[in-house]
Order: C-alpha cells, then sequence, then structure tokens
C-alpha cells in the first residue's frame, strides 16, 4: 500500500460522505487503558448479532489491539489499483495497521503518514453497505480524531471512562474536542463500573462509582450504560473470542448488549433529526 503519494490538490474539499455506510460512530477514550478497544469490539460484534451489517476500523496506529482481541491475522487483499478488500470475522468487516504486512507499516508514524492511512481506511476500503461503521480512536485528543474528521461525517462520538477522577478528567477533555469539532456525541459509557465478588456475590467498586453519570449529566450528554469489571470480558479479549458471542443472555456479555442497544436507539435519534435519511439496508 502506499502511504504518501497522494497529492493533496487531488483531494476532495471538506469531509466526503461514505456511500452506503448509515452510520460512522467513534469510540474514544482520552485516557488509554480504560477499555476502549474492549468495548469497540464488543460493541462491533453485539451490533452484527442484533442483525446490522457492521464494520470495525482499528484507527489506532500506535498500538493496534484489535486484531488480537478478534482473533484473526487476516491480512486485507488488495484489489486493483489501490482498492483494499477488509479482513471478516465473526460476521465484521475489519481494518487495523495490525493486519497489515510487516512491509507495509512504518515504525514511526509522521503526521502526514497518519492523516494518509486514515482517510486510506475510509475510502479505498471496499466497505460496501454497513449500517454502522466502528472507529476505534487512538487514546488522547489527537491527530487521528481529526484526521477522521476532516475526511468523513461522522454520526457520533462514544466516550469511554472509567468512574476514576483521572479517566474523568481526561473523559471531560475528550468531549471538549468533540464539542470542538462540532461531532455530534453519543454518551458516556462507564466501563470497568463495579465487581461483583464472585465469592460474596457483593458489588465492589474498585474506581468509585456513579462518576460517569454524573458527568454525562453535567455536559447534558446521554449516559449509554455501565461495564462490570469482569474477568470474563478481560479473558474474552485476550483469547481473541469477544465475550458477547456468548449471546445476550450470558450473564458476562448483558451488559454490553445493553449498551449496544442504547447506541443504536442513539444512532436513530441522531439520524432521524439530520431530516431522516436513515438507509434500510436488508
Ligand atoms: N470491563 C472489563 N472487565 C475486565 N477487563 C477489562 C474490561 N474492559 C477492559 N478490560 C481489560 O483491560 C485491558 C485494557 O483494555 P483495552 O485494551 O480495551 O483498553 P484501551 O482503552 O483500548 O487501551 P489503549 O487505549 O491503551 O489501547 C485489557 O486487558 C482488557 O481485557
Amino acid at each position: 500500500m502506499s502511504h504518501s503519494h497522494s497529492h493533496p490538490h487531488a483531494e476532495p474539499q471538506g469531509p466526503q460522505p461514505l456511500p452506503g455506510v448509515n452510520a460512522i460512530i467513534t469510540v474514544g477514550s482520552g485516557k488509554g487503558g480504560v477499555g476502549k478497544t474492549t468495548l469497540s469490539v464488543n460493541l462491533a460484534v453485539a451490533l452484527a448479532r442484533m442483525g446490522h451489517k457492521v464494520g470495525l476500523l482499528d484507527a489506532d496506529v500506535y498500538g493496534p489491539n484489535v486484531p488480537l482481541m478478534l482473533g484473526t491475522q487476516e491480512a486485507p487483499q488488495v484489489i486493483g489499483e489501490n482498492r483494499i478488500l477488509p479482513a471478516e470475522r465473526y460476521g465484521l468487516r475489519v481494518i487495523s495497521v495490525g493486519l497489515l504486512n510487516p512491509g507495509d507499516k512504518p515504525l514511526v508514524w509522521r503526521g502526514p503518514m497518519l492523516h494518509s492511512i486514515i482517510r486510506q481506511f475510509i475510502s479505498q476500503v471496499e466497505w460496501g453497505a454497513l449500517d454502522y461503521l466502528i472507529v476505534d480512536l487512538p487514546p488522547g485528543t489527537g491527530d487521528v480524531a481529526i484526521s477522521l474528521i476532516q475526511t468523513v461525517p461522522v454520526t457520533g462520538a462514544i466516550v469511554v471512562t472509567t468512574p476514576s477522577d483521572v479517566s474523568l478528567q481526561d473523559a471531560r477533555k475528550a468531549i471538549e474536542m468533540f464539542k470542538q469539532v462540532k461531532v455530534d456525541i453519543l454518551g458516556l459509557v462507564e466501563n470497568m463500573s463495579f465487581f461483583v465478588c464472585p465469592h460474596c456475590n457483593h458489588e465492589i467498586d474498585i474506581f468509585s462509582k456513579g462518576g460517569g453519570e454524573h458527568t454525562a449529566r453535567q455536559f447534558s450528554l446521554p449516559f449509554l450504560g455501565r461495564i462490570e469489571l469482569d474477568p470474563d470480558i478481560r479473558k474474552g479479549g485476550d483469547s481473541g473470542h469477544p465475550i458477547v458471542l456468548e449471546g445476550e443472555s450470558n450473564p458476562h456479555a448483558k451488559s454490553i448488549f445493553a449498551f449496544a442497544r442504547e447506541v443504536e436507539k442513539r444512532v436513530k435519534e441522531i439520524r432521524e433529526a439530520d431530516g431522516g435519511s436513515v438507509v434500510e439496508i436488508s
């Protein structure tokens, strides 16, 4: 794949819609390690399980963990001059820097390369018809989000936080950033909210509790749910078998499906507010 042969003057001005893609949803966090990739992957698989056509774009070019969490190493195919066929896994179409051949990826990303890879991942990939394209952003409020927003209209952003004060502080920065660039925020989701002791069945608030909901209220944003700290969620990620594959009735997957249903509802609201241009894919 070429990263640097595009001519700036040949690129269209402003974000261009992706034909056939109903909603583009970013998952971001401000702080790293809060479970952003875990939730992106599980959200994407859950939405697919709920009957939607879903794509997952791993925009974390520095630390692409999506392939590991999906248990795939399938390299995307290049077709023709410059079209990329996404990998397929658990009914998702997937693209990640982590799936590219070592020769195709640089060790260090310079700003322009970063911009160009995000552009390629959006416009040169054969995403086809999708109900949702989920974009897993790198932590922070940086360049990748801006590149994405300049490339394509983003339907809405999900901000992931834990209930801890440091995480909430960074979540606020992420919220401010999205507000500044005028991207609708779907809402806040609180990960690692609490822990149910397997011995006594009591809920233990590891990082304290309720901060996510409180922060959502402060910013007048919807609260999309709380996901418990659950060793089975972690194991699902490490083994490349996301917990939601166990189905909605599985106790370890339940809260993630509830979150996915909130996302579904919010996207519908935003699309209807946009003028009802909802694309139904059957
Ligand atoms: N609800 C949860 N319960 C248990 N473990 C979790 C949960 N969410 C995430 N984890 C685990 O926490 C670790 C970090 O998660 P993850 O890689 O998804 O975070 P991240 O925010 O994407 O990190 P980074 O932004 O640094 O890439 C992983 O080992 C993951 O399995």
